[in-house]
C-alpha cells in the first residue's frame, strides 16, 4: 500500500465520513446527516445503500438466475427510493432513480438469460443501491454538494486475499476527477468500483467501509469517521456479555485483531488504507452523536488493562492430523496446508504441540469435511504405511480471542484467561498465540462459548465477576443473610467487582426464580407472591447453574437432610455449595465421601464453616493447624450456643422450659429444639470436626447424653412444644444436685486422641474456664502437638441468626475469592 504523499493541495484539510445503511434508512435520516458533518476543510461523504437494499438486490439477482420471480421485490424497492426522492423534493433525482430501476430490470432479465459475463452483471446489480443513495444524499445535503460515482475513480482487481486496489491508477483517476470538479464537498458511492478493463466490480461485503478508507487514503484525509448505529467498538458482543464496555480508543493493531475475530463493527480490510497514512479512524453513532465513540489510532492511550476486548467466532470445527511418523519429519505441515489450500479451505487458527505428533487447525464448520477429505487424500500413502494414523474432525467449535497491545511482554495474561475459563468449567480444545502477543485464542465447544466469553470478560476486569446464586431456606438464618446481602452487595460491587445475583429462592414448599436476579430486599416478597412455583430442587439447581453463566452457588440455609442429599450432584455439576446445615458434614459417610469426590472432580467448592460455632472460625482454625503439619490430640469444650445460653441463665429462678422458649424466640435453637437438648446437634458438630481431622466418625459413634425425657422423644414437634414443661422437674433436680456440691452445670463435648467422642452435661467448679463464658459463647479447645501445654482456644457467640449468617456470608466470599485472583481486591490489577 503506497504511503507517499498524495498529489493534493496539502493546505486543504479533508475529512471523510462514511454513512451505513441504517443512517440512510429514509429521506429524513439522510437530511439529518448534514448536521453531523463539521464545517471546515473539504468534506467527502461515502455512502452505503439505503438500509436493506443490498440484501434485496443480491436476492433479486439470485432469483433472476434461478428463474424465480423478482418483480414484486423490484417494485417495492423502487417505490421506497422514489418516495425518498419525492420527500427530498428533487425531481431530477427522482427521474434518475426511475431510470436506474429500468436499467436494473434490464440487467435482471439479462441475468435470467445466463449471459457470458454474469459476474459483471451481478456486480452492477449488487452495487446499484449505492448509486441511488448517493443521488439521494447529495440532494439531501443541498446545492453546495457534488457527486462522484466511485466507478470513475476506483480501479480494483480480484486477488487471492479479496479485492485488491490498483493504487496508482486510482490515485491518477481521482486526481483528474477532482481537477475537473471544482466543488468543495462531495458525496461518493461506496462499495462500487471498476476493474482495469472497465467492468463493474464491488469491494465485497462491508465494502463501503473499505471504499471510505480508500478515499481517505487518496485524499490524505485528516480523519475518517464511520457513522453507524452503535456507540463504537465494545469490549465484547453486548448480546452475549451484557456488561460489555465501550472502548474509547484502540490501536490499529488491536482493531485489526478484534475485527478479524468477530467484532462486527469494522471489517479488517478497512484498516489498512488508513493505517498506512496514520489517519485516525473514528466510529460514531448517528443516533447518539453526542457519544464520544471509539477512536482508532497508531498508538492508543494506555489504560492499564492488558486485554482490550474479546471476540468470539462460532460455526467452526477442529481438523486434526495425528501421526507418529510426523515427529521430526520436515514438510508435514506444508503438505497439510497445501492440501487445505488446494481444497479452498480457509484456516482460522493453527496449533501444534512441540511433540509434533499432531497438527491441529480450526476451519469453518461448512468447510471441515472438504478439508478432512483433502488431508486424507494428501496423506493417503502415509496412512497406508502407518506414518499417520488419523484425520479427525470435531464440529461445534467456537474460537474465543483475547486482544490487546498491553499483552505484549506482560506475564500472566494467558494464565488469567485460562484460569477464568477453568473456574467456569470450560474445557479448552486448542490454544494459539502469535509471537506478536496481541492475541491469545482458544478453541472451545460451542455449547460453552457464551459462558467462556463471560468468564473471560470478568477475568480481565472488563466486567464484574457474576455469581449466579440460589438461596434455600429463608428462615431465621436465611432472612438474616438476605438483610446482610442487601446492606453489603452494592459496596462489594463497587469495591471489588463482585456481583452476587440472587437468581432463585426457595423454602420447603415454593420457589421463585429470576433471570436477572432479585433485589435481596424484595426476594422474600417474590417467594410469597403468586410468581412462586411449587418447589422442584432439580429445576431450581438447573436455573441457578444456567449454561451461559460462568459461576453458580447454592446457599442452603435449611436444616433438611433431603436438600443435603443433593450436594454431590450439584458439586459434580460445578455448583459451589455453602451451608450452615450440618446434615451433609455429619450424615452418612458414603454421602460425605461423595461430596469430597465431587469437589475434587468438578472443581466446585463446598464450604460449611457456620455448621460449627456459627460465625466463629472453628473449622478454618482446625484446617490451618492440620495443613501446617500439626497433629490433633483432642478437641473439647462447649459447642452449643443454645445450651451455653440456657446453662448460663439457668439458676432456678425461672423454669428451664421458659428459658428454652426465650432461646427459640432469639433464634438460637435448631428448628426442632430437641436437636439441641438431645445433644444430637452437638454430636453432629463433633463429627464434622473429627471428619475434618481425617477421622471416619459418625453420629452413632458418639456417646451422647440426651436431656429430652423419653416420653417427649418420639412425638411431633408441636406436641413437644406443648408439653415442654415436663422437662422442668428433671432439670431442676440436676441443678440442685450440682449446687449442693458447689458446682454449676455446663454442656460439654469431647473428642479424644483415641477417637472416643462424648457429649453431655457435666457439673463444673466455679474456676473452670467454661463457667466464665457469657450468653451463647462457644468455647472450643484444640489440643495438638504444638498446643499441648495450653490449648488453642476459639471462643465467642456460637448461635443466633446474625452471627450464623455472617459465617455463611464469609464462606460465600471465600468461594467468590477463589473464582478469580482479582476478586475482592480494592484496586484493579495493573
Ligand atoms: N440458628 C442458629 O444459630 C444456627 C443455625 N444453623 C443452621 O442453620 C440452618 C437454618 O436454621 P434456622 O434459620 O434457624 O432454621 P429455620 O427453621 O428458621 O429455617 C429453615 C428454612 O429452611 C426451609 N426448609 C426446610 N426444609 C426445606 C426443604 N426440604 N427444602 C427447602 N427449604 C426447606 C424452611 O422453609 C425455612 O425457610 C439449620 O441447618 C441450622 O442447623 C447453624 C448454626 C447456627
Ligand atoms: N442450635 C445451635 C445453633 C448452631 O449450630 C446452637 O445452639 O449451637
Amino acid at each position: 500500500m503506497p504511503s507517499s504523499p498524495p498529489s493534493e493541495d496539502p493546505s486543504q484539510s479533508c475529512h471523510v465520513h462514511k454513512f451505513g445503511g441504517s443512517s440512510l434508512a429514509d429521506a429524513a435520516k439522510m437530511r439529518a446527516i448534514g448536521a453531523l458533518l463539521g464545517e471546515t476543510g473539504t468534506r467527502l461523504v461515502v455512502v452505503s445503500a439505503m438500509q436493506g437494499t443490498t440484501n434485496a438486490l443480491v436476492a433479486m439477482a439470485e432469483a433472476a438466475r434461478e428463474g424465480r420471480d423478482w418483480a414484486l421485490d423490484w417494485e417495492a424497492l423502487r417505490q421506497r427510493h422514489l418516495d425518498a426522492a419525492e420527500t427530498l423534493g428533487d425531481a431530477d433525482v427522482r427521474e434518475t432513480i426511475a431510470a436506474g430501476f429500468d436499467d436494473l430490470r434490464a440487467d435482471l432479465l439479462e441475468l435470467a438469460a445466463d449471459p457470458a459475463d454474469a459476474q459483471t452483471l451481478a456486480a452492477r446489480v449488487h452495487g446499484a443501491g449505492e448509486i441511488w443513495s448517493s443521488h439521494l444524499v447529495r440532494a439531501a445535503l443541498g446545492d453546495g454538494w457534488q457527486r462522484l460515482d466511485a466507478r470513475e475513480a476506483l480501479v480494483v482487481h480480484p486477488g487471492e486475499m479479496g479485492v485488491g486496489v490498483d493504487w496508482d491508477e486510482s490515485r491518477r483517476r481521482f486526481a483528474r476527477w477532482r481537477a475537473e470538479h471544482a466543488g468543495r464537498d462531495t458525496v461518493v458511492t461506496g462499495f462500487v468500483a471498476r476493474d482495469a478493463q472497465g467492468r463493474d466490480a464491488t469491494l465485497g461485503r462491508n465494502g463501503s467501509d473499505f471504499s471510505a478508507a480508500i478515499f481517505a487514503n487518496l485524499c490524505d484525509a485528516d480523519a475518517l469517521t464511520i457513522w453507524t448505529d452503535v456507540d463504537g467498538v465494545l469490549s465484547a458482543d453486548p448480546r452475549l456479555v451484557p456488561d460489555a464496555v465501550l472502548l474509547p480508543s484502540l490501536s490499529y493493531a488491536e482493531a485489526c485483531e478484534l475485527a478479524y475475530f468477530g467484532a462486527k463493527v469494522l471489517h479488517p480490510q478497512t484498516l489498512a488504507p488508513v493505517q498506512s497514512r496514520g489517519i485516525p479512524l473514528r466510529i460514531r453513532n448517528t443516533l447518539r452523536p453526542q457519544a464520544p465513540g471509539t477512536e482508532i489510532v497508531a498508538k492508543h492511550s494506555a489504560d492499564g488493562t492488558p486485554v482490550k476486548g474479546l471476540s468470539l467466532v462460532r460455526d467452526l470445527a477442529v481438523l486434526e492430523l495425528v501421526g507418529n511418523g510426523m515427529v521430526g519429519v520436515p514438510g508435514a505441515a506444508e503438505r497439510l496446508f497445501a492440501a487445505l489450500h488446494g481444497a479452498g479451505v480457509s484456516v482460522t487458527m493453527i496449533s501444534q504441540g512441540s511433540s509434533e505428533h499432531s497438527i491441529c487447525c480450526i476451519v469453518r464448520a461448512d468447510q471441515a469435511e472438504r478439508g478432512r477429505a483433502a488431508i486424507a487424500q494428501a496423506f493417503a500413502g502415509d496412512m497406508a504405511d502407518q506414518r499417520t494414523q488419523a484425520v479427525r474432525v470435531t464440529q461445534d467449535i467456537s474460537v474465543l480471542a483475547a486482544v490487546g497491545d498491553g499483552m505484549v511482554g506482560t506475564p500472566g495474561v494467558a494464565a488469567r484467561l485460562l484460569g477464568g475459563l477453568a473456574q467456569a468449567r470450560v474445557n479448552v480444545r486448542a490454544i494459539a498465540q502469535g509471537a506478536s502477543e496481541r492475541n491469545v485464542s482458544v478453541a472451545v465447544a460451542s455449547d460453552d462459548a457464551t459462558r467462556a466469553l463471560r468468564a473471560a470478560h470478568s477475568a480481565f476486569w472488563l466486567s464484574p465477576q457474576h455469581v449466579s446464586m440460589g438461596v434455600i431456606g429463608p428462615g431465621q438464618v436465611g432472612r438474616a443473610l438476605l438483610s446482610q446481602l442487601a446492606a453489603t452487595l452494592p459496596k462489594l460491587r463497587a469495591r471489588s467487582q463482585l456481583d452476587l445475583r440472587i437468581r432463585g429462592l426457595c423454602d420447603s414448599r415454593r420457589m421463585a426464580l429470576s433471570e436477572t436476579g432479585f433485589d435481596p430486599d424484595s426476594a422474600l416478597a417474590a417467594l410469597q407472591e403468586g410468581a412462586a412455583n411449587p418447589i422442584d430442587l432439580d429445576a431450581f439447581a438447573a436455573h441457578i447453574r444456567g449454561e451461559h453463566l460462568p459461576h453458580a452457588l447454592i446457599v442452603d440455609c435449611s436444616a433438611s437432610d433431603a436438600v443435603a442429599a443433593r450436594y454431590p450432584q450439584w458439586l459434580a455439576a460445578g455448583i459451589h455449595v455453602v451451608t450452615p446445615n450440618k446434615h451433609a458434614g455429619s450424615g452418612e459417610w458414603a454421602r460425605y465421601a461423595a461430596i469430597g469426590e465431587a469437589q475434587r472432580r468438578g472443581g466446585a467448592r463446598f464450604l460449611y464453616e457456620a455448621t460449627v460455632g456459627a460465625g466463629l472460625p472453628v473449622i478454618q482454625t482446625l484446617r490451618g493447624l492440620l495443613d501446617t503439619g500439626d497433629e490433633l490430640h483432642g478437641i473439647d469444650g462447649m459447642l452449643s450456643g443454645t445450651l451455653a445460653w440456657l446453662f448460663n441463665r439457668f439458676d432456678g429462678s425461672q423454669p428451664f422450659s421458659a428459658l428454652l422458649r426465650e432461646a427459640m424466640a432469639l433464634g438460637y435453637t435448631e428448628p426442632d429444639p430437641r436437636d439441641d437438648l438431645s445433644g444430637l446437634d452437638v454430636a453432629r458438630k463433633l463429627v464434622i470436626l473429627a471428619r475434618e481431622a481425617g477421622r471416619e466418625l459418625s453420629v452413632e459413634d458418639v456417646d451422647v447424653e440426651s436431656l429430652v425425657p423419653a416420653s417427649l422423644q418420639k412425638i411431633g414437634r408441636e406436641d413437644f412444644l406443648a408439653r415442654l414443661e415436663e422437662i422442668d422437674a428433671p432439670m431442676q433436680a440436676r441443678l440442685d444436685a450440682a449446687a449442693a456440691r458447689g458446682l454449676g452445670l455446663r454442656h460439654l463435648a469431647r473428642l479424644g486422641a483415641d477417637g472416643s467422642a462424648q457429649v453431655g452435661v457435666v457439673a463444673l467448679p466455679a474456676d473452670h474456664a467454661c463457667r466464665h463464658t457469657r450468653l451463647t459463647d462457644n468455647l472450643v479447645q484444640f489440643r495438638t502437638a504444638r498446643y499441648s501445654q495450653n490449648a488453642l482456644v476459639v471462643q465467642g457467640p456460637g448461635a443466633g441468626p446474625q452471627v450464623t449468617a455472617a459465617g455463611v456470608f464469609g464462606d460465600m466470599l471465600a468461594v467468590a475469592r477463589s473464582l478469580g485472583a482479582h476478586t475482592l481486591r480494592a484496586e484493579p490489577l495493573a
